[in-house]
């Protein structure tokens, strides 16, 4: 998966917040009780229910509409979002590289692209939160709804609840879109639902389906929509910070936020002019946000000379390729590399020092091999040293023991840092793929420590703060090893930033969305 992708999909959800009357919406729905004395609008109940007066009458008479009539229903924004939850369920697809492909193919632009990356991506985020509504609402277990009628549900309280789209005209698109998109049969429940939802506001329904939690944990992972074990770990993550965990609802939103796209510059091939509307950003030389443009139709991020990529990303980069090494410092290593974004930020580093020097970028996936080929493509323009290799990266300690400088191991892990940008991925995961991720990012971690030469520096990396992805490993690892020194990441992180680094513990640096506005990266340095 290339992070540019993603990151297009979240750019347009983040700017396409708006109601289908075309207005530029001004937050979430829930939020309107801010704007007005009193919370909810007073006058709103007695119009929405002469509004679903109205609607059933609309409804009626709709089922007795001819079916080449009634197929104008299901609006192609709301189809677009339907088919890519469908897709999303149904064969284990990311809604990022789902959505956009079929919004081309669709020939759907503009404001309806924005409407329907919006419901889609909000909908996934949303689940868990309009799961429990649902639930209330239908008085049944949500086992026992048919998967297509659950997924329009959702798209329907999503509608209502965060999005600024009139309840009517949110009910009836989606009975046209149940009626359409699942069958006639499921048009009358879904309307019946729907309608219930939209007898309150969010804040209320918040209120209802967190009454009745008795734990807090649990009580905040329902009204945050993460799965109770993502919030357990979070906390426990944010405990052993400087700062506590006092702000972890703080996380919890930001997690709910999608990010502002974040170009990288890379060093030697692009410049500010490569990136007309980039601003400078807090960490990151190399980083620059677009406040607005699609960054696929820069010609510096066509021909590889910049890329998405997240803040954070790049900060541990930059700190990875800065870590003091003793002797030269020309020779190295990505064990895992696809699909790309740090080797090609590390190999521009290292041509600026060392144009001869030699970079390894190690990937297990043929496909993800293939897309480090392509984001590298202008680095080897600088470094003609830079080869991609398809292979294990637990036997390259073995095969080239002491054989680099300096290696970088951006481990496979849960990807708890960067829920943000993945909207469906907090439902993916499980407690039980920490039981298959550690042994690996263990072995990683040592093949690591076995191919860097006394002396050399080797770069831990996960985008998730879970602890068994990150200190246990470290400290597992170290135990094992000889001649391993963990180096003070803080210390040379704030070299490289040339400013304090908020938030740290040390000697590993910790970022996190809502203290840093970055992903929840995790580095440790250790030196042979
Ligand atoms: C977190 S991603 C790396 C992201 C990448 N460094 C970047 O910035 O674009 C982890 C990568 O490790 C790869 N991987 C998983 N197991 C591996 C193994 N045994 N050896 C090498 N790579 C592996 C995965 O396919 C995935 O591409």
């Amino acid at each position: 998966m290339n992070e540019d992708h993603r990151n297009n999909g979240n750019d347009r959800e983040r700017r396409g917040r708006h109601d289908r009357d075309g207005r530029p919406a001004r937050g979430p729905r829930s939020s309107r009780g801010g704007d007005q004395p009193g919370g909810r609008e007073h006058g709103r109940q007695g119009a929405q229910r002469g509004a679903n007066r109205r609607d059933r009458t609309d409804d009626r008479s709709r089922t007795n509409r001819a079916p080449r009539e009634r197929a104008k229903d299901a609006d192609p924004a709301r189809r677009a979002a339907y088919d890519t939850l469908r897709t999303v369920a149904d064969s284990d697809s990311y809604a990022n590289l789902t959505l956009p492909p079929m919004l081309r193919e669709r020939r759907i632009i503009g404001r309806d692209a924005a409407f329907a990356t919006e419901l889609a991506y909000g909908t996934l985020r949303y689940q868990g939160r309009y799961d429990a509504i649902i639930a209330t609402v239908a008085d049944r277990r949500l086992e026992q709804l048919d998967p297509p009628v659950l997924d329009v549900l959702r798209l329907g309280a999503h509608q209502l609840l965060a999005m600024r789209v009139p309840d009517h005209a949110a009910v009836s698109a989606t009975v046209g879109l149940a009626r359409s998109a699942v069958g006639a049969g499921s048009a009358q429940f879904v309307n019946a639902i729907l309608r219930r939802i939209a007898e309150r506001e969010l804040p209320e329904w918040l209120d209802i389906i967190t009454a009745e939690v008795p734990e807090e944990t649990d009580r905040l992972a329902v009204s945050s929509s993460h799965p109770a074990w993502i919030v357990r770990s979070m906390r426990q993550s944010l405990s052993t910070t400087a700062d506590g965990a006092d702000d972890l609802p703080a996380l919890l939103e930001a997690d709910n936020t999608p990010p502002a796209v974040t170009l990288v510059l890379r060093p030697g091939l692009a410049t500010d002019e490569d990136a007309p509307n980039g601003q400078p950003t807090r960490w990151a030389s190399t980083a620059r946000t677009l406040s607005h443009g699609d960054p696929g139709a820069l010609e510096a991020v066509r021909s590889a000379r910049a890329g998405v990529q997240d803040e954070g990303s790049q900060l541990v980069t930059l700190i990875a390729a800065a870590a003091p090494v003793d002797g030269p410092d020309a020779t190295w290593l990505d064990l895992c590399a696809g699909p790309g974004g740090k080797a090609a930020l590390f190999g521009a580093l290292l041509a600026e020092r060392s144009p001869d020097g030699v970079l390894v970028a190690n990937e297990i996936s043929t496909h993800r091999a293939r897309l480090v080929d392509q984001s590298t493509a202008a680095v080897r323009t600088v470094l003609p040293g830079l080869s991609v290799r398809i292979g294990d990266g637990r036997e390259v300690g073995h095969e080239q023991p002491g054989a680099f400088d300096r290696v970088l191991v951006d481990a496979p892990c849960t990807g708890l840092g960067a829920l943000r940008r993945r909207p469906e991925s907090r439902w993916r995961r499980s407690l039980s793929d920490l039981a298959t991720l550690g042994p690996l990012q263990r072995q990683l971690l040592t093949s690591a420590l076995n191919a860097t030469r006394p002396g050399g520096v080797v770069a831990y990396v996960t985008c998730s703060p879970h602890l068994a992805e990150t200190h246990a490993v470290v400290t597992d690892v170290l135990k094992r090893a000889e001649h391993a020194e963990v180096l003070d990441a803080v210390e040379i992180a704030e070299r490289v930033i040339g400013a304090p680094l908020p938030s740290q513990q040390g000697p590993y640096v910790q970022l996190w969305p809502h203290r840093h506005g970055t992903d929840a990266m995790f580095l440790a340095l250790i030196r042979r």
